[in-house]
């Protein structure tokens, strides 16, 4: 599939609206299988559920695992400037340091997981403007920070993880998230990386002069993405539509991903069929966000970390999910049964 060029914001919306390739075929194929194992229906409960989606995303009878792709985004906020995160701006780039010479949590988990690791600094760490005072990018930055995600898809992956790193970048996911579902500051901000409870009090406040100053322009997601998001999270977006179009099931990580990756929701009720939400994160507005993409994550273990980690601790689950499909007798071959 040629690379498609994001010149203007109608553009990119006729594809977040293009239809979904997914194959039912694949998904029936799966489900007459796993009725023949040597097992009581569904007695594997989401395993079962996970196979399936795998194989109506990949567009295999035979779902693989054999190539799983994790892409960390890293970007930074003006909004950094009022107070919102615990940690300073300068965290980012030596996180992202991190992420290069192996020391990260997100380069142990994506090892466990036998992930290939990408990490993706956007637009030289430069920050975002301040939202309170102006659109966070203007659509050109917007644009070109949604195609870098797009492109940094393998598209020969068979599974895409997806995480980031940006201090402050709880702030434009709580804004996000109450542009496209509602509520207020209050509603959405958490602890972040860990913000005190005056760090907290700003952060809400920051959120709801941003979700003022934009009012206007906030019932387009896209929009909402450009005002208010930021690089890591339009990345993040890029690379979720790029996984649609490549048919690559994608796991979105904790409260920061999946706030970004919503926008293609709020576009379209089907716009993450691809997506499972890895984790819960204790990010208190993720469990609220989930459920608002009628998504119920596939672990709940207390982590708010993002760079992926959540996305990459499930990938064993999904393997586990594989191995009992691909490798488990049917009853005719176990000789159990009439
Ligand atoms: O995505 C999450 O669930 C999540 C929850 C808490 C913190 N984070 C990470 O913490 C950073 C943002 O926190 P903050 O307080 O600076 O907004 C950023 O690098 C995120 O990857 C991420
Ligand atoms: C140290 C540190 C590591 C992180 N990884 C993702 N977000 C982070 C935020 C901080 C502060």
């Amino acid at each position: 599939m040629p690379q498609p060029t994001f010149t203007d914001l109608d553009g990119l919306r006729a594809l977040c609206l293009s239809p979904l390739p997914c194959d039912a075929a694949a998904m029936r194929h799966i489900a007459d299988r796993e009725a023949l194992l040597t097992k009581p229906p569904g007695s594997l409960g989401r395993l079962e559920e996970l196979t399936r989606w795998l194989g109506e995303w990949q567009h295999r009878s035979e779902p693989r695992l054999d190539h799983v792709q994790c892409i960390v985004f890293a970007g930074n906020h003006g909004v950094v400037a009022q107070g919102v995160s615990a940690w300073p701006a300068e965290v980012t780039a030596l996180m992202v340091r991190n992420f290069q010479t192996g020391g990260a949590a997100i380069n142990q988990l994506a090892r466990v997981a036998d992930a290939t690791l990408v990490v993706l600094p956007l637009e030289e760490l430069r920050p975002t403007q301040d939202f309170t005072l102006q659109p966070a990018m203007t659509e050109e930055t917007f644009l070109r920070v949604v195609q870098t995600g797009f492109a940094a898809v393998d598209p020969a992956a068979d599974l895409l993880c997806l995480g980031e790193m940006g201090i402050g970048n709880t702030t434009p996911a709580a804004a996000l998230a109450a542009a496209l579902f509602g509520g207020t500051g209050q509603d959405w901000a958490g602890p972040g990386a860990g913000s005190d409870d005056a760090g907290m009090a700003r952060k809400v406040e920051v959120i709801d002069r941003g979700l003022e100053r934009h009012s206007a322009l906030l019932c387009d997601p896209l929009k909402a993405a450009q005002c208010l998001g930021g690089h890591e999270l339009a990345a993040m977006m890029g690379a979720t539509l790029a996984a649609r179009m490549h048919h690559i099931p994608v796991l979105l990580d904790g409260f920061v991903c999946t706030a970004a990756a919503a926008a293609l929701h709020a576009l379209h009720n089907d716009g993450l069929k691809h997506c499972r939400v890895a984790h819960c994160s204790a990010e208190p507005g993720h469990a609220r966000l989930s459920q608002r993409l009628g998504q119920k994550p596939l672990l709940d273990f207390g982590l708010r970390l993002g760079e992926g980690s959540g996305a990459a601790l499930a990938v064993p689950l999904l393997r586990a999910a594989l191995a009992c499909h691909l490798g488990m007798h049917t009853f005719a071959e176990a000789g159990i049964g009439g």
